[in-house]
């Protein structure tokens, strides 16, 4: 995708006042086989700056529904856009480059590398993909980063001697790294204790403040749900049978 390579994608659009969806899903339906569980969208979208809660019970389709939003499996109808990009037109190239530059993903297990100490996990976007160059700048605000989460002391340990918090906390910063315009989050905290949990809750929500950032998480979590500007139950969306409702 030549624009995504000469990186004028890279830049947010000034004029769009924070209204216009950073991601928008039309009519979307999706299933993984013929007579099994089943999406179908028929709108939602996340502006600039805003952040929405997404819930609903184990199997209703939550995380499918990050795997679309981010491009990791295709909808088989209706549109999913982010900006004026039309997903499932882009090659899985350019769908991973899309990913790469605009969007930033953070699951509940932390899947850093081993063998990278902090700085270099944090900056693992910037190596596995040549559309993100990695300069001394780059390098400077990795540390700034993970200085401003707490890591300042800890920036050349390797995973295996950090805490729980402290893994996710650099999970977060790598997250971060490329400026994503979209925050997507898979149960971030599941793992961690209250204090973590909330720590980690509000880094995440003051960066997505103060860069205007668009932020979609999953969460069992009704205290956290509290934080949102907006939440969507999943099981609005799928004939996924809730076992605790009865009918
Ligand atoms: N690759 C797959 N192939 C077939 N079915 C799948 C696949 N992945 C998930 N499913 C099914 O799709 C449904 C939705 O799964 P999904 O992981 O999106 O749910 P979830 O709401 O995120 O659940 P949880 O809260 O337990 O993580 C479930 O019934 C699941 O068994």
């Amino acid at each position: 995708m030549e624009d995504l390579k000469n990186k004028s994608l890279l830049r947010r659009s000034e004029s769009d006042g924070g209204f216009e969806p950073v991601i928008r899903m039309d009519q979307v339906g999706f299933a993984y086989s013929r007579d099994s569980f089943k999406l179908n969208i028929p709108k939602l979208s996340v502006g600039k700056s805003e952040k929405l809660g997404i819930t609903g019970p184990s199997g209703c389709g939550k995380t499918t529904l990050l795997n679309l939003i981010s491009g990791i499996i295709k909808q088989d109808s209706g549109s999913i856009r982010m900006g004026d990009i039309e997903l499932n037109k882009l090659s899985s190239q350019d769908m991973k480059d899309l990913r790469l530059v605009k969007m930033g993903l953070i699951f509940q297990q932390f899947e850093l590398l081993e063998y990278l100490n902090v700085v270099d996990n944090i900056l693992l976007p910037f190596r596995i993909n040549p559309i993100l160059s990695l300069e001394a700048e780059t390098r400077e605000r990795a540390r700034t980063l993970a200085t401003s989460m707490g890591l300042g002391d800890k920036l050349k340990r390797f995973p295996a001697n950090l805490s729980q918090g402290e893994r996710q906390r650099v999970s977060v910063a790598r997250a971060l790294i490329t400026q994503p315009e979209l925050l997507i989050c898979d149960e971030p905290t599941a793992n961690l204790d209250p204090v973590n949990r909330d720590h980690i809750l509000d880094i995440i929500a003051s960066y997505c403040g103060e860069n205007k950032t668009a932020l979609v998480m999953v969460t069992h979590d009704q205290e956290i749900l509290n934080r949102f500007d907006r939440v969507q139950d999943i099981l609005e969306f799928s004939n996924y049978k809730d076992p605790r409702r009865h009918e």
